[in-house]
């Protein structure tokens, strides 16, 4: 007989978790920065509220973003007109929609990541979910499940409204999975679709003028797996190590909450600044805790964009040369904040860039910022094979 502990020894995988592959997906729809409080303001019978419009011009202006991706386009709002007034009961209708379109979303981005990995999607062992855009069980990780044809034993969980730092949650899972599962295949999947909390503008509510001007719809699949197989699988980075930390007495800053009207969603004006005030401590800890100490312009960085303010602030603080938060800021660019999806794009640029032979450091960090305030940390190590693809 076994004994527990050379069973739990032969489960352990001998290396670290990494990533193997990536694969992301936007909707179709694209709306393009400049234009859209026109768009927004004429959509949803608002022209009257000249003040807010003219609010939404100035975040839109000083977003750092370009261009997004909905879900919910012009067409498809005219056929729900009522999801513009919050006061409306719509929350049936949005789940609906969400429960059909996030995995398929999701579906999207996972196939690429899945025909990047070069194995059957039969072979994936767990599947991990985040989405702050569903509301029902069985939940968008099962369809997803159906969707890619997975095997009835692949063991699923569902974070649901974690917010903007689902994605780094989700990845750390993955590692502690691949890691402590031998063989495990780990799909990480985030789809994201702001239908869930789309609103007209009103009066006193500058949170949905805010959350109209930043948010966009995304999904991000990751493959997590330790100890590659030969030939076909190629580790993009190694997790080397990850914490989670949550900022005291923050929890009124980032709030969702599911009403009547759809997802209620605050973010006050304090989160840059209160990110700016523990970041350091947290990446201080963090490295303190594996015996490394990193100068921050040796490392690369995937940082979650948030809002162009926020990584204004982090490349403040510390110290960083203006090409280390590149990757970060393209995707807010080319995406706006997808929430959950948006670090998965992150790592995604990030080895697009190393693949094209822009200099990118062997050691790095993801953050991922959401809801508590919660901010999730990882090491990575780029892998050699970053360079080969
Ligand atoms: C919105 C911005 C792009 C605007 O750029 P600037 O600050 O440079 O420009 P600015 O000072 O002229 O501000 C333009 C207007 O935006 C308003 N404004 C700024 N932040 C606001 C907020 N949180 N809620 C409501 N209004 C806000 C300002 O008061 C100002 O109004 P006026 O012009 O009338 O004075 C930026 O402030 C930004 O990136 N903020 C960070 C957004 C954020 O917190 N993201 C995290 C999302 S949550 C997340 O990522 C996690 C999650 O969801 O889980």
């Amino acid at each position: 007989m076994a004994t527990v502990q050379q069973i739990r020894h032969a489960q352990r995988s001998d290396g670290p978790a990494a990533v193997l592959a990536i694969g992301t997906a936007n909707p179709a729809s694209c709306m393009l920065q400049n234009d859209y409080a026109d768009y927004y303001f004429r959509v949803t019978n608002s022209e009257h509220h000249a003040d807010l419009k003219d609010k939404l011009k100035r975040i839109c202006k000083n977003s750092g973003i370009e261009r997004r991706y909905v879900h919910l386009d012009e067409e498809l709002l005219g056929a729900h007109p009522d999801f513009s007034d919050r006061a409306l009961p719509t929350l049936d209708a949005r789940i609906d929609m969400a429960s059909a379109a996030v995995p398929e979303l999701a579906a999207s981005a996972a196939a690429r990541a899945i025909a990047e990995w070069g194995r059957p999607a039969a072979d994936v062992t767990h599947l991990v979910f985040s989405t702050y855009s569903g509301g029902k069980a069985p939940s968008a990780d099962l369809r997803l499940a159906s969707l890619l044809g997975l095997r009835p034993t692949v063991s699923r969980t569902i974070l649901s409204l974690n917010g903007c730092s689902g994605g780094g949650r989700a990845l750390q899972l993955a590692k502690e999975l691949a890691e402590n599962n031998r063989g495990a295949r780990v799909l990480v999947a985030c789809s994201e679709l702001t239908l869930i909390g789309f609103y007209g503008p009103q009066e006193g509510r500058l949170d949905t003028i805010l959350g109209n001007g930043i948010f966009g719809d995304g999904a991000g699949a990751v493959i997590v797996g330790a100890d590659p197989v030969d030939c076909i699988e190629r580790p993009l980075f190694e997790m080397a190590f990850a914490t989670q930390t949550t900022i005291p007495e923050t929890e009124n800053e980032i709030t969702t909450r599911l009403m009547k009207g759809g997802l209620d969603f605050h973010v006050s004006i304090r989160v840059p600044k209160l990110l700016k005030s523990n970041i350091e401590r947290c990446l201080i800890d963090t490295f303190e805790s594996i015996g490394i100490s990193a100068e921050w312009n040796d490392l690369f960085w995937a940082i979650h964009p948030g809002g162009r303010v926020i990584l204004d602030h982090v490349e403040q603080l510390l110290g960083l040369g203006v090409e280390k938060l590149a990757a970060s800021r393209r995707v807010l660019r080319e995406y706006g904040n997808m929430s959950a999806a948006t670090v998965i794009f992150v790592l995604d640029e990030l080895r697009r860039r190393r693949a094209r032979g822009e200099e990118v450091a062997e050691w790095g960090v993801m953050m991922a910022f959401g809801p508590g305030i919660t901010i999730e940390t990882m090491v990575l190590h780029a892998a050699g094979s970053l360079k080969e693809n």
